[in-house]
């Protein structure tokens, strides 16, 4: 490291010179930064928070063990399971024996097993008619390009509420399916984004038929949490991780050897700034943050016309991952494996996520539920005092699973969208007609900058195996150009 030769006011400051500048320390980020590396490439990561992992943390709340973030891999998404194994990471089940619940419009919660919900046959065909049209749809259309089907431009100019009207007027049906997407995945109501986008969702889950079978989309959890992918990563990085540096400003040009020049003040978790900071000369930089981040960061010169547009059109979904923990899982002494969907209810779905233990690999006595709040369900609740939200919450949780529910020993919701460096959940996707419009330039390098994040993937969309993909492609590409 040398002092700061090209910017007085940072002059104080050390330069890092590396073949690459990798911005945000999510999986995304750090699975570039590691395939860089391992083809003989030098990196700097630059993370704002103090922590690395993203969108995956987890937490020791009161005594409890808490995935914050994501957490669930299921079966298709191999490129995540096999990184797993070679960090040396296992995995466990989700506990799902006994029957299921399910609370229709009529508000009575019902039992059931498998897969389908205990509906009227006439609504039951009116589910199995869209899902066999979902499914047709995802395997015409795909993950890579759903911006280049013939299709493309009439799906991505209806809602996905309208659209499935079209198809139905079984008012139940149509919000059980639209549940998977919007509430389940999208986490924006079903009137704020396409079917086109919906597709992609179901694409990149391999049918859309996976994405309302739960024991295929929420299969395993990492024994130690999914920040734990992301903490061997960085492990093996070492020092050229360094966190606590939001990168604030990147300047780039086009044709010299070192294009890039990235300057990252260090502040502290409550916002003061330090004072000192990093600057990086690069080859290349990766930005690794959501795409409605990528404004925070100042280019220099301004990026082009069609970023300027492209990235105001994808904004992050809203929902709260609320943690129960009781004494015992109480569920499962009445029969109930914990998982209950209600669509019009306030808490859409609720799973056993009862932890295990890292050390020993045994589950733990204490019982945990998630429950998931989304969209405007979550506005509702915000405006809410604390102690009203946790009542409101814990008691739709006790009308589907039985009044223990309302006395857990651990309380905690998961609020991504206070979080600065972030600000929703679970990812971005296209507001109406934005994805064929932009789709085909969203991962598209400027220059020498490239982007990688799980909101840009094809298979994985919005999972952290679609991030690790993302992560793997760019790097690759990189050493290609280099
Ligand atoms: C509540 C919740 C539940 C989820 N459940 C699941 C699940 O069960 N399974 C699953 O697969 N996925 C799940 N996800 C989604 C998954 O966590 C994300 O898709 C994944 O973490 C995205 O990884 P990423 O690296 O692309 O982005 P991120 O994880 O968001 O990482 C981006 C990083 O960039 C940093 N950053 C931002 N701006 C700057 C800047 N200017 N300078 C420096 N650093 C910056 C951020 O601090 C962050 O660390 C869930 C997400 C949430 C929030």
């Amino acid at each position: 490291m040398s002092a700061n030769p090209h910017n007085p006011q940072q002059s104080a400051w050390p330069v890092r010179e590396s073949d690459v500048v990798v911005i945000g320390a999510g999986p995304s980020g750090l699975s570039a930064a590691r395939e860089l590396r391992r083809a003989g490439k030098s990196v700097t990561v630059l993370e704002a928070r103090e922590r690395v992992g993203g969108r995956t943390w987890s937490r020791v709340i009161d005594g409890a063990f808490l995935e914050i973030g994501g957490q669930w891999i299921s079966p298709d998404q191999t490129v995540l399971s096999e990184l797993v194994e070679e960090l040396g990471l296992t995995t466990f089940s989700r506990y799902r024996e006994g029957e299921n619940i399910y609370r229709g419009p009529d508000g009575k919660a019902r039992r059931y097993t498998g897969e389908m919900f205990p509906v009227s046959e006439e609504t039951e065909r009116e589910m199995e008619r869209l899902i066999e049209i979902l499914d047709g749809l995802a395997a015409e259309v795909g993950p890579s390009e759903p911006w280049a089907h013939p299709k493309a431009r009439e799906l991505d100019t209806i809602s996905f509420h309208h659209w499935l009207r079209e198809q139905s007027s079984d008012e139940e049906a149509c919000n059980n399916i639209g549940l998977f997407i919007a509430g389940g995945m999208l986490t924006k109501p079903s009137h704020a984004f396409s079917a086109l986008q919906a597709v992609l969702m179901a694409a990149s889950a391999g049918s859309f038929s996976h994405l309302v079978d739960e024991d295929f989309i929420l299969d395993k959890r990492v024994l130690g949490g999914m920040q734990s992918v992301s903490l061997a990563m960085a492990s093996e990085l070492g020092e050229d991780v360094i966190t606590s540096h939001p990168v604030r400003v990147l300047r780039w040009q086009e044709g010299s050897e070192y294009p890039v020049l990235v300057e990252a003040e260090e502040f502290s978790e409550d916002g003061e700034a330090s004072g000192s900071g990093v600057v990086v000369r690069a080859k290349r930089a990766v930005v690794a943050v959501p795409p409605n981040l990528y404004s925070r960061i100042s280019y220099v010169p301004a990026l082009p016309r069609r970023q300027h547009q492209l990235h105001q059109h994808q904004s992050l979904g809203l929902v709260i991952k609320v943690h129960a923990v009781y004494d015992t899982p109480f569920w499962r002494e009445k029969g109930l494996s914990g998982t209950a969907f209600a669509a019009d209810a306030l808490v859409q779905e609720i799973y056993d996520n009862t932890n295990y233990d890292p050390e020993t690999g045994e589950e733990e006595s204490r019982g945990t539920l998630v429950g998931f709040i989304s969209d405007e369900k979550a506005d509702r609740m915000f405006e809410l005092s604390e102690g009203d939200r946790k009542e409101a919450i814990l008691s739709t949780m006790a009308d589907l699973l039985g009044e223990e529910a309302k006395n857990p020993v651990v309380y905690y919701e998961s609020d991504w969208g206070s979080e600065e460096w972030t600000r929703g959940a679970y990812a971005a996707s296209y507001d109406l007609g934005g994805l064929h419009r932009y789709g085909a330039d969203q991962a598209q390098p400027v220059g020498p900058i490239h982007w990688s994040c799980s909101d840009l993937a094809a298979d994985g969309y919005q999972h952290v195996d679609g991030a690790i993909r993302m992560g793997q492609k760019t790097a690759a590409d990189i050493v290609d150009s280099l």
